[in-house]
């Protein structure tokens, strides 16, 4: 077999040639040439010629783009072939693939042989071996995992920084912790609320995780206001004259996730009479730098002033992005990590708060933080007697969300299909299923959509063109059509046009001009000039002087931004399911793909179920329900593990 020739990226002039080993692979379309490409030059800058260890490089590339950091070399023959079968007919975003037609069964393909395999990697002047291995090499080897070397050493900064903020617990003022939590959280409030701000008061970590409407952001409010009673007020430093106000932030990883959590946070705050705070971007809390998306102003060498960091939706936050988070903290300052852990990952590498959760609560984190979800006393006699309350506190009451939603929502997480579908068929004020015979999806099978898109968009249109921001983005958030893909049958370009149709025909308006009153718009990108971060949405109105003016933000309070000042911005009639994380809306229709489609997932399906306040419609089939339900994510990570 010679090597083969495809295009890269789709351009002619730029032939690729893969090595015969590597060439088998591609052609079975287990590597793009994104992959093969990466892990020969590798092999040239180190001077390894050795085909099986520019496979094991590859395949440790192809593992990043599916969000892992490593690639686990005793599972990767099952991986790829069950992640070929799903890819099938797809294209990734990331190279090429050329499948062809004579491609080599999966079953056939010349695996090495596992000994000469592990050995050659160890052996290889481009694999660092072990923990210990040379730090200057590309790809590192430990145990059976095998890393790009500097995802590894992300996940080392993680993995130290969790050690070393657990082992030593904070000093405080029993006392007082006690009488503020008696305050801020009374009896008959939820008692694993009360154990989260007892443990931010206590330990230098604290993961708070929990289903939507568990009350995680009114938990954060509250804890806040419990350690600024506690470590503010004149207990905190007895004969110091005026305490230094408790420096907190809060962060979260797009601006609607910021800006919503501080509206909430602030309310339950206000109702406490406790303050206010300033929530964030992650990016911008590190201060981000022009031209780089992994450094930043604040690092170990120049740290955050803050005492306490509350960082909110940590599923969406990638494994590097922590890493520098963990980096810029002071030493004695509080984290508290905020997220729901079923929720789908990053979009880059990495399950953080999962993993977190899942190597804390183990047998590995288990040695230092004690009953970590069972034990629920905090009081002083815990206290005296030295026990950790433990770091991850998972809130399960259900304050809020419908019955039948929030039902539903555990039938995803349990993986129990049969129950998502008899619930979804069930229907009620919460539930809705659209359930097809088949997968395609005709304008015609969805009147509930097309009513709720052309309920919301009049809406969102008489708002913006009386010039009023604040009815415009509560218009906005009414109702969200979310797809899993960007193309095909059930993807973004197609749902949006169909909506942009639905709205033009209710208001009997059509959009005119680049901006058009009405039109609902998301910025693509971070941009410091005017704050906006990727993934924010506004609308455009307008500004009563013949002009336009987009507003984007919290209803209660709108920031609006002339329209030549914006960043990249596309119309949003509809949305993935990716970018509506961090955001939820009073209805949601969302049309699932075929059940062949590799990127529906239970984590997806979980996501925009809970996008919902009051009332989530799914279109698809039962199949694609299914087969959703049945696919959790599997992302390989080395932080579940001692080493
Ligand atoms: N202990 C409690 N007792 C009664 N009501 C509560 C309690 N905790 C929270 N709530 C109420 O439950 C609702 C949901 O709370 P909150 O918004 O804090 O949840 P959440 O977990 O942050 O949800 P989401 O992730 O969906 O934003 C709010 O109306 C809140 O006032």
């Amino acid at each position: 077999m010679s090597a083969i020739t495809a295009e890269i990226d789709g351009d002619p002039r730029a032939p690729w040639r893969a090595g015969v080993l590597l060439g088998e692979f591609a052609r079975a379309g287990v590597l793009t040439s994104a992959d093969v490409s990466t892990a020969e030059r590798l092999g040239r800058l180190t001077g390894e010629a050795d085909e099986t260890v520019h496979l094991a490089a590859a395949l440790a590339v192809r593992a990043l783009r599916s969000g892992s950091a490593c690639v686990d070399l005793r599972d990767v023959r099952t991986l790829v072939a069950e992640d070929v079968t799903d890819d099938a007919g797809t294209s990734s975003a990331a190279g090429f693939r050329a499948v062809d037609d004579d491609a080599p069964a999966l079953v056939d393909l010349p695996w090495p042989d596992d000994a000469a395999w592990e050995s050659a990697l160890r052996r290889s002047p481009m694999v660092a071996d072990g923990v210990g291995g040379p730090p200057d090499r590309p790809v590192r080897l430990v145990d059976h995992r095998l890393y790009l070397d500097r995802y590894w050493r992300d996940e080392q900064v993680v993995r130290a920084a969790v050690e070393e903020r657990l082992a030593s617990p904070l000093p405080v003022d029993e006392p007082a912790l006690e009488a503020a939590l008696t305050r801020y959280f009374p009896g008959g409030a939820d008692d694993r609320q009360r154990l989260a701000a007892a443990t931010a008061a206590r330990s230098r970590l604290t993961v708070l995780t929990g289903g939507p409407g568990t009350g995680k952001t009114t938990t954060v409010a509250r804890l806040v206001a419990t350690l600024r009673d506690v470590l503010d007020g004149p207990a905190a430093q007895p004969g110091a004259g005026t305490p230094a106000p408790l420096r907190v932030a809060f962060c979260a990883p797009t601006g609607k996730a910021a800006a919503r959590l501080q509206e909430a946070v602030d309310t339950e705050l206000a109702r406490l009479g406790a303050g206010s705070v300033h929530a964030t971007t992650i990016h911008r809390l590190l201060g981000s730098r022009p031209g780089s998306r992994t450094r930043f102003r604040h690092d170990r060498t120049n740290r955050l002033p803050h005492d306490v960091v509350v960082m909110d939706e940590a599923s969406m936050v990638s494994l590097p992005l922590l890493a520098r988070v963990l980096e810029a903290l002071r030493p004695d300052a509080r984290l508290v990590l905020v997220g729901d852990r079923h929720q789908l990952a990053s979009v880059e590498v990495g399950a953080v708060l999962g993993d977190l959760v899942d190597r804390l609560a183990s047998p590995v984190g288990a040695a230092r933080v004690p009953d970590t979800l069972a034990d629920l006393d905090t009081g002083p006699d815990a206290a005296a007697a030295g026990a950790h309350p433990g770091a991850v506190v998972e809130l399960v009451v259900r304050h809020r969300f419908g019955e039948e939603l929030g039902a539903l929502a555990d039938a995803i997480n349990a993986g129990r299909a049969d129950d998502a579908l008899a619930l979804l068929r069930a229907g009620g004020t919460h539930v809705e299923f659209v359930e097809l015979a088949d997968d395609v999806v005709r304008e015609t099978d969805v009147p509930q959509v097309r009513d709720d898109v052309a309920a919301a968009g009049s809406a969102v249109t008489a708002a913006a063109q009386a010039g009023d921001a604040a009815a415009a983005l509560t218009a906005l958030g009414t109702h969200r059509l979310l797809v899993a893909h960007r193309r095909g049958p059930a993807g973004v370009v197609r749902w949006a046009a169909l909506a942009q149709g639905w709205v033009a025909e209710a208001t009997g308006l059509r959009e005119t001009g680049p901006w058009p009153v009405g039109r609902p718009v998301l910025v693509t990108t971070n941009d410091r000039t005017t704050g906006l971060s990727n993934g924010d949405t506004g609308v455009v109105l307008d500004d009563g002087e013949g002009g336009v003016v987009v507003a984007f933000g919290e209803p209660g309070s709108p920031r609006l931004v002339r329209p030549h000042r914006l960043p990249a911005v596309e119309p949003v009639h509809a949305m993935t399911v990716h970018r509506a994380q961090g955001s939820q809306f009073t209805h949601v229709s969302v049309v699932l793909p075929g059940a062949d489609s590799p990127l529906l997932t239970r984590e997806l399906l979980y996501t925009a179920v809970t996008r919902a306040q009051e009332l989530v419609r799914v279109v698809g089939t039962a199949d694609a329900v299914r087969a959703a339900v049945s696919r959790p994510v599997r992302r390989a990570s080395g932080l579940r593990f001692a080493r």
